[in-house]
Order: C-alpha cells, then structure tokens, then sequence
C-alpha cells in the first residue's frame, strides 16, 4: 500500500476507537449486515451508494483475512512497475471504511485506482458493474480464514477479544462477526465467477507458486511485466518479505496482521467436532458449485 502514513493514521484511529469499544458493542447492523463500529458507519454506506467507479479502476474482492492485504500490495508492485513510478494512494484502501466525504476525495486521484473491499457481491456499488469495472475475488479455506480473524481479535492489543476459541468459532459460524457470513459471502459470489470482468484466485495457489499468480493477476488487468519483474515483485510478496516490512507498511498492527501465513494452521485449533461441523456447512452451502470445487476444499480442510 502506497501512502503507509495515511494507512497507520487510518488504522491507529480505529485502533484507538476499538480501545473504548467491548465486544457486545462492536457490531452494527446495516442492510443485514454486521459491520465493526471502529471501521464503518451507515453514513459513509450511504454515500457509497453515489460513489462512482471508473472502468480502469482496480477492485480486489475478498471475505476478511484471506489475503487483501496480500493483494493489495502484489497491485500496486504492479502499478508502480507498469507506469515506472511509485503507487501512491492517499485514501485507505478498504472501499466501505472510512468517512464519507472520502468518496469526493477520490475522484481526485489518478487511475487506476485500487479498491479493495469485503462487501458482499450484491452490496457493492452499482457504478462497478456499470462501468464494467475488473474485479479479482480472493479466496481462502474457511478454516484458515476463522483461525486467522480468531487470533486478530485476540492477539492485537485494543481489539475486542473472544472469551476462547470455541465462543469465536461459534460466532464465526453463525455470521456473527465483522462482515458477515464467510459461507453467505460465498454463496453470493459463487454465482459470479464466471462473470464477465471477474476473476477468481485462490490463497492456497497464489502461496504454492507466487511467480505464477502474479502473472496471471497482471495478465487480467492488462499489466505487461517482463518475467525479469514478475521475479522481483514476487521476492518482495512473499509472506516473510512482508512480515519484515510491516511494521513500516502498516505501524504497530503489522505483525499480527501479517501473522504466520501458513496452510493448514486450523489443525492447531479446531477440534473433531468443529471439524465435522465446518464441513457439514461446506457440504451444505457449496458442494455441487463451482465455487466448492476451486476452493480444494478436500485438500486444504480434510488432508
Ligand atoms: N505474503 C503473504 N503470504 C501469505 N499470507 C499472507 C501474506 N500477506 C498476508 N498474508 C496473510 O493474510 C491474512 C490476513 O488477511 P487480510 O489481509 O485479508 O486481513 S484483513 O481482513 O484485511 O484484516 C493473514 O493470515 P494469518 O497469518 O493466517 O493470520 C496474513 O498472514
């Protein structure tokens, strides 16, 4: 992320907000959803309704912790390498965070703009699709995504914490967390996939073979990179060149955000009936999609 500045500002206050804020008093609700009161607010949705997209705009879709911030900063290695200057974005880059007058301010910054999100695909601005705006869904297993929100709720000092495990886990899988639903956020995109614009990257497969997922996410945006700069952008996204920067990137919050990035760190918390249970609402809510089958879900959350 470009501006790191504007970004820890951003985040120290929500930091700070989150210090007077306990648990039970997190959550609002708006248009059926439950947002974190230290991040979002009805005002700022309610001006997201006029926000208007630009067809070179960049949005990175994703359900929280399966790798924004990841993709965020493989774009703007992009931008920074396609144009030969730096990236600079002086807005934070989740779309639906913020005040509301953000929205006047961005019409100001040069293309292409990223916008990353984790809004539900029907609860994003109509000018994305309008606009025929590309968007990039990112995807992880579920079991990864619930350990990693656990431990950020509980590891980082001044966020509300979980009483254990166990009371996180529930809640996770009655959507009563920061932007809903993992499997509602799903069921909604699986039936966008394969929609014009859209492309779809899965966690797992970008950490397997990095060099290759870059290349693909240059190739959908239109980004003509030597092999020579897809190497070096590569070297700068891996999660231990990451982790080394973040306290730079993103202030005191960095470690934890960029915390282990590792496949299959759910064995060390979930136990047999959880296991049974994540797997009955997978079966449930995804089996027979397309989305089901490119989430390996076999692979990532029963090996
Ligand atoms: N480079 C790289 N490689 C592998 N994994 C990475 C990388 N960068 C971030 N991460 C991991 O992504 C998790 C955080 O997800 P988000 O950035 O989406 O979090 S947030 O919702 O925006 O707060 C979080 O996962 P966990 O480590 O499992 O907690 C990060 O470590």
């Amino acid at each position: 992320m470009a501006d790191k500045s504007k970004l820890i500002d951003y985040i120290d206050e929500a930091l700070e907000k989150s210090k007077e804020t306990a648990l039970s008093r997190l959550f609002f609700t708006y248009q059926g959803i439950p947002y974190p009161v230290t991040m979002c607010t009805s005002e700022t949705f309610q001006a997201l309704d006029t926000f208007e997209a630009r067809s070179d705009d960049i949005v990175l879709a994703s359900y929280p912790k399966c790798g924004s911030n990841w993709i965020v900063h493989i774009i703007s290695e992009l931008i920074s390498a396609d144009s030969k200057k730096k990236y600079e974005y002086s807005e934070f880059p989740v779309l639906e965070c913020g005040d509301p007058e953000k929205y006047q301010r961005m019409k100001q910054f040069p293309s292409p703009r990223i916008l990353a999100t984790h809004l539900h695909y029907d609860k994003l601005p109509g000018s994305i699709f309008k606009n025929k705006v590309k968007i990039l869904v990112i995807f992880r297993n579920p079991k990864d995504t619930a350990v990693s929100f656990f431990h950020f709720h509980n590891d980082v000092p001044n966020i509300p914490s979980y009483g254990s495990w166990d009371e996180f886990f529930s809640q996770f899988m009655k959507g009563q967390v920061s932007w809903g639903s993992y499997f509602d956020f799903a069921i909604n995109w699986s039936k966008h996939l394969d929609d014009e614009n859209v492309k779809f990257i899965l966690y797992e497969d970008l950490k397997k073979n990095l060099a290759t997922g870059i290349k693909q996410i240059a190739e959908f945006f239109g980004f003509s990179l030597t092999g020579e700069q897809i190497q070096t952008i590569s070297a700068h996204s891996t999660f231990q060149a990451m982790r080394a920067k973040s306290q730079e990137t993103h202030g005191a919050i960095g470690p934890f955000l960029f915390r282990k990035g590792e496949v299959g760190d759910w064995k060390n918390l979930f136990s047999e009936t959880q296991n049974q249970q994540m797997d009955e609402k997978f079966k449930e809510c995804l089996a027979g999609t397309s989305l089901g089958a490119r989430l390996k879900y076999e692979s990532h959350c029963q090996a």
